[in-house]
């Protein structure tokens, strides 16, 4: 519906004249508007969104959506905008520069009349991931609802590219990741951006990074150079090397919380703690014990290891619902995970750096990082998720002492203000054995383990800060008994590789190809945009489940080593990166062979013939097609061909025999009748087990005793623990966490009640009490049940 224009026109008046008396007044409020915009004073402190000179759309879209006040970063970036100047946004997360962007679209298009079929693709609108795409375009429809006419659509893969090609050639307003805009600009024939007077970079400094500098380097070849200019983040890109790239016309840069003391939100409470990496995972089970009433959103730095972590932990029934997401997950299954953690009140999220941009789960409690951020910007984005607009929020990174120094020095240098606590060592529980039983029981898990122990190495591995970064510091064996594992699953790193060269690998090295299918694995954000076939030799563990796979896992396993193969494909994710494992890894693999050629092998049309030699072979082999030439390359199936040799023992005196060996007969009948030389044998062996049994027996007593004392101690100690904190002072009044968690270099025994109680309620009151605002304005929006209705709809204002 046209602005201004209620529903309620008088029947009687013929169709065209009411267009025509419409455009009318559309064109009137444009030139007010116009008008007002060119006379704004920009240097005027803004404080309500009615203060500004906007279309009376987009005042009733702010209004009904309960936006009032101006954040600082929209109070100095939307006039600016809106006079059409390019921007280099930065603010804290949570600040609101989401809105900051999408009301000077909506109104520069507005006052351009850049509307309807005719006017083709006017603003683009691209985000480094395909869920905060999803989120960028929700708060464009909320603004844009009340009366705005512009075809609005979300190009993010997981359609076809047929559907999204015909939607996209309606379109005023796109919202993209950048590989699949890419695909379109490259492929759909009916697109035109030759009228795009917007670009806006969501995350700029994250698409303007080496990861995507393919994709948008070719979008811009595109796009037309006379247009505007907007890019936001918390951590924005001052390189003049990246405004070049995007030709920015001098631009603005707002950076509203530069002279502040802290880069991150002020009521944000972060900590650090020093554990272990093999206690981890003890940590952070123990954590969530005493935080089963909170939203957590975890952080660790591969899909594997997310994978790892949620199936084990759901295995061991926390308490608290989990959830989990990376960039390998099908699309569907991570907007249905995203939809889930964000209605819920009390979960915890497992994920990698794929959730650690721009999303707004409502009221996050705290953020976990279990794995080390790969930089200060990461952990600020990742920070992010919670004390987000007003809101208070936690967040504790986990060190490993190895990575103390060089990170906190990071992190000084970013103006992060972070300290160290302490996790109370009688609130720990130790999962290391529960886990080992899993993994003992459950071989799938085992699998799962292994898997996550090599990306997390491979993860240290390729990462370029070593001052935070070393693998010979971390003890590896003892985190793979912290996993679970048996031992250390080996692996072999390729010499002289260039860490920075990996991690950007994919994007650079990958070619995007144009899969129709919905499939997650069509080209985009955090994925790789191609299938890049593992040229890798698979190891025992992936030809042990290849077996396996075949009939004897559940289908729920079947389903996740399906899918880790087919991520296998892609190589590995990490800090929401794709990195190809042939890269990375390399098994020696050496075949001797002496090839020669057949003679007669140049006639035309006719597969060479090739005579091999393999040593050890008894005869040399005929190889005249490709399957024989394949044969070679399998070491298993030489083996066919060599001598299969004998197994020999030695005696004493050095001599060999061969394993078996017959008794002479005259030996043999020398010792007695055969029938009572079976009995005396069948009762020695009797004897030797019933022996054996009465030892197996007092050992499995042995270790029953023990367990089941260590279990009284523990119940005792417990009840005492219990006894003292309900008789000690205020004690009674903390949280859980507040009992878990201990500021550095207080004394385990005493904490609780040695904490200034008013320091306490500052920490962890807020969780109940905040919730009350936001949950209510939503219950007063009514929101498109699913992505498709709100895709319909706001390409259906065009109607
Ligand atoms: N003017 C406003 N009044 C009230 N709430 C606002 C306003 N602007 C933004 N918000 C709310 O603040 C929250 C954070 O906004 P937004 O997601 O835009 O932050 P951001 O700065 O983009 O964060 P990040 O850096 O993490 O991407 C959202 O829930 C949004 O609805």
């Amino acid at each position: 519906m046209a602005p201004g224009v209620t529903g309620r026109t008088r029947p009687t008046k013929p169709k065209k004249l009411q267009h025509a008396q419409k455009r009318k007044r559309d064109d009137v409020d444009v030139e007010k508007l116009q008008q007002a915009v060119a006379e704004l004073d920009t240097s005027t402190p803004f404080k309500d969104f009615t203060d500004l000179p906007l279309s009376d759309p987009t005042k009733a879209g702010l209004k009904a959506s309960h936006f009032v006040t101006l954040t600082d970063i929209q109070a100095r970036a939307i006039p600016l905008a809106l006079k059409g100047m390019d921007i280099l946004g930065a603010a804290k997360t949570g600040s609101g520069k989401t809105l900051a962007f999408v009301i000077p679209v909506l109104e520069n298009l507005y006052r351009g009349q850049c509307v309807g079929p005719d006017a083709g693709l006017c603003a683009m609108i691209i985000s480094p991931t395909r869920e905060l795409a999803i989120q960028i375009f929700d708060v464009l429809y909320k603004v844009g609802r009340k009366g705005h006419l512009f075809a609005a659509g979300l190009v993010i893969g997981g359609k076809s590219l047929r559907e999204e090609q015909d939607a996209l050639a309606r379109m005023n307003i796109v919202v993209c990741t950048p590989g699949r805009m890419l695909q379109h600009l490259s492929q759909t024939a009916m697109l035109n951006v030759d009228n795009l007077k917007m670009l806006v970079l969501d995350e700029a400094d994250r698409i303007l990074d080496m990861g995507f500098q393919r994709d948008l380097d070719a979008i811009l070849d595109y796009l037309p150079k006379d247009r505007q200019t907007l890019l936001f983040s918390a951590t924005q890109t001052r390189k003049v090397s990246d405004l070049a790239r995007l030709s920015l016309r001098d631009p603005e840069y707002i950076s509203v919380h530069e002279s502040a003391a802290s880069a991150t939100p002020q009521n944000l409470q972060q900590n650090y703690v020093l554990t272990p990496l093999s206690e981890k995972l003890d940590t952070l089970w123990s954590f969530l014990q005493n935080s089963k009433k909170e939203k957590t959103v975890v952080f660790l730095s591969s899909g594997k290891q997310v994978r790892f972590v949620y199936e084990a932990f759901c295995k061991m029934q926390p308490g608290i619902p989990l959830l989990h997401l990376h960039g390998r997950q099908k699309q569907t299954a991570r907007l249905d995970i995203t939809a889930k953690f964000s209605a819920a009140k009390t979960s915890c999220l497992f994920a990698t750096d794929v959730a650690a941009r721009g999303l707004d789960f409502p009221a996050v409690d705290w953020v976990v990082q279990v794995d080390c951020p790969e930089d200060a910007d990461t952990y600020i984005h990742r920070v992010g998720r919670t004390a987000r607009y007003e809101r208070n929020g936690k967040a504790v990174l986990f060190l490993d002492p190895s990575e103390e120094e060089g990170m906190l020095k990071r992190l000084e240098a970013k103006k992060v203000p972070i300290e160290r606590i302490n996790v109370k060592q009688k609130k720990k529980t130790s999962i290391k054995n529960q886990l080992a039983n899993l993994c003992f029981k459950d071989p799938q898990l085992k699998y799962l383990g292994q898997k996550a122990f090599t990306s997390y190495v491979k993860s240290i591995h390729i990462q370029k800060d070593r001052e935070i970064f070393d693998l010979n510091k971390l003890p590896l064996e003892e985190f793979a008994a912290s996993l679970g594992l048996p031992g250390a699953p080996r692996i072999r790193f390729m010499k002289g590789d260039n860490s920075k060269a990996l991690k950007n690998a994919p994007r650079a090295a990958l070619v995007s190809d144009s899969e129709e299918s919905g499939d997650a694995s069509d080209a985009e954000d955090v994925e790789p945009k191609a299938k890049a076939k593992k040229a890798g030799v698979r190891t025992k563990y992936d030809r042990m489940f290849e077996r396996t796979n075949q009939d004897v896992l559940a289908d729920h396993y079947a389903k996740l080593i399906r899918d880790d193969e087919a991520s296998s494909d892609h190589g590995e994710e990490f800090n929401g990166e794709q990195v190809p494992d042939d890269t990375f890894l390399s098994v020696k693999r050496r075949i001797d062979v002496d090839t020669e050629l057949h003679s007669g092998d140049d006639v035309p049309g006719l597969r060479p013939k090739k005579i091999v030699h393999i040593a050890g072979a008894k005869q040399p082999i005929l190889v005249d097609s490709k399957r024989a030439e394949k044969r070679l390359s399998s070491k298993k199936k030489l083996l066919k061909y060599k001598d299969k040799g004998e197994r020999l023992v030695f005696d004493d005196e050095g001599k060999a025999h061969p394993i078996y060996e017959l008794e002479s007969e005259e030996k043999f009948r020398g010792q007695g009748m055969p029938e009572e030389q079976r009995k005396k044998f069948v009762e020695a062996e009797r004897e030797k087990v019933a022996k054996a049994d009465v030892g197996d027996k007092e050992l499995v007593r042995a270790k029953r005793r023990e367990k089941k004392e260590k279990r009284k101690e523990r119940e005792r100690r417990e009840a005492v623990e219990e006894l003292r904190l309900t008789d000690g002072a205020g004690a009674t009044t903390n949280s859980a966490l507040d009992d878990f968690l201990q500021d550095a270099g207080s004394d385990g025994a005493s904490q609780v009640s040695e904490r200034p109680q008013k320091k306490q309620k500052k920490w962890f009151q807020d969780a109940s009490d905040d919730e009350a605002v936001p949950r209510k304005k939503k219950a007063k929006f009514q929101e498109p049940e699913t992505l498709e209705d709100l895709e319909s709809l706001a390409a259906g204002f065009l109607n």
